[in-house]
């Protein structure tokens, strides 16, 4: 069996690759970063050590690699042979890589899965969204028939890592691959560790509205205490109450959405709260906070369940609100989206800047509490 794995990243070589190949496929991994591409196809293997006290290590073979900006049509020919093709590029990526996609697809006749492992929700559906506007009315109706899309939830953590052997990856035990079998295409991919569900939406909004909320807030936190990682920013008492309490915001409109049950929330909580506190894992808060406009946007993990709270439990969420603030404030040079947004807010100001990033509007009162608390940690800090 054949995958095709769009990104050698952290999460492609450090989960997807490693599931891949204890699920006994050959993985053919696409990226652009060509120091990555050469050294997967001179090793054709690597290593993948779990961040506990047992640093168990797996070593993933039958790997080969191709650098899209340069072997367009190679990608082209593993997709036409491939028996499944997931992705995890990050969102904005996505788009890129669809062209690619389209071409490999259109040499198909057999059913294929492209899945994208990306932390948004409606991945694959943008992913398909985007190979569709490639090709014809008729190239679309014959996709319908036999190419799937299907949505997926992923949840690992994975930080940057500078190792020696610069293959290897070190990933924290846990993993959750959930997968939406409704829009499957012929069999489901034989993928051991996914957990295959009828109904994706409770499942990418708990995660990214616990797990990357969460982190978020440490990252944001975090940078604005001076923290250079989240296990340092998670020293601090006044973020470990920031982040629990935004947790218990996000929390109870979770439970009141989708009828979870409060104390099995409340222990999932825990656990991601611990798992952030990894000592084996050192996870920049500049990864975390990466690409705010991204974090900012409507649909995830700050103003989103900001706006769900609001409209489902009547109130004003004033930790979510305190979180947009301070992701708002967020100022890291390196990261283009964090110089975007601080020269918006510099040169149109401060409501303008929220309505660009969260098309929040003025009258909103989320919008007043996100200004409220902005001013609060500019004058005071967090
Ligand atoms: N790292 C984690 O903890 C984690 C966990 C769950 C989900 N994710 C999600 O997985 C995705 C990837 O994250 P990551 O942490 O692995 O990032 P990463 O930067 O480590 O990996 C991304 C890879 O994509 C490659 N890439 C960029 N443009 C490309 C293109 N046009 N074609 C092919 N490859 C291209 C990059 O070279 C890089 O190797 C993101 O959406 C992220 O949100 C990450
Ligand atoms: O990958 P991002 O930029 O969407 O979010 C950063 C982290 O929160 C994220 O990568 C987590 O480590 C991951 O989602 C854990 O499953």
């Amino acid at each position: 069996m054949l995958a095709v794995h769009f990104g050698a990243g952290n999460i492609g070589r450090g989960f997807i690759g490693s599931l891949l190949y204890q699920s006994g496929f050959e993985t053919c991994f696409v990226d652009v970063n060509n120091e990555l591409v050469d050294l997967i196809n001179e090793k054709g293997e690597y290593r993948v050590v779990l961040a506990d006290q047992s640093h168990e290590e797996l070593l993933v073979k039958n790997v080969r690699a191709i650098n899209s900006a340069a072997d367009a049509d190679k990608v082209i020919d593993a997709i036409a042979k491939a028996d499944l093709v997931t992705a995890a590029v990050g969102p904005n990526i996505l788009p890129l890589i669809s062209g690619l996609i389209a071409e490999g697809l259109k040499k198909r006749t057999s059913p294929v899965n492209v899945i994208a492992c990306e932390n948004m929700v409606g991945g694959s559906t943008l992913l398909k969204e985007k190979v569709y506007e490639k090709v014809t009315e008729e190239e679309q109706k014959a996709f319908d028939e036999r190419v799937g899309f299907p949505d997926a939830a992923v949840d690992r953590i994975v930080p940057n890592q500078s190792n020696e052997d610069k293959l290897m990856v070190t990933v924290e035990p846990f993993y959750e691959w959930a997968v939406d079998e409704t829009k499957i295409a012929g069999e489901k991919p034989p993928v051991e560790g996914i957990t295959w569900v009828s109904d994706l939406t409770p499942y990418i909004e708990r995660k990214l509205f616990t797990v990357n909320t969460g982190h978020a807030v440490a990252a944001y936190f975090g940078k604005q205490s001076g923290a250079e990682t989240i296990n340092e920013a998670l020293e601090s008492d006044k973020i470990q109450h920031l982040l629990s309490e935004t947790l218990k915001e996000t929390g109870q409109f979770l439970v009141k959405k989708y009828g979870f049950d409060s104390a099995a929330h409340d222990a999932y909580i825990k656990k991601i709260i611990g798992r952030f506190a990894n000592p084996f894992i050192s996870d920049e808060v500049t990864r975390v906070g990466r690409s705010p406009i991204r974090k900012l946007g409507a649909k995830d993990r700050l103003v989103s369940p900001a706006v769900q709270y609001a409209e489902l439990l009547g109130k004003t969420p004033v930790y979510l609100a305190k979180s947009i603030a301070a992701a708002l404030l967020y100022d890291y040079p390196q990261d283009p989206e964090s110089v975007e947004v601080q020269e918006t807010i510099h040169q149109k100001g401060l409501s303008a800047a929220i309505t660009i990033f969260t098309q929040l509007q003025e009258d909103q009162p989320l919008f007043k509490e996100i200004v409220k608390q902005y001013e609060d940690i500019e004058k005071n800090g967090i």
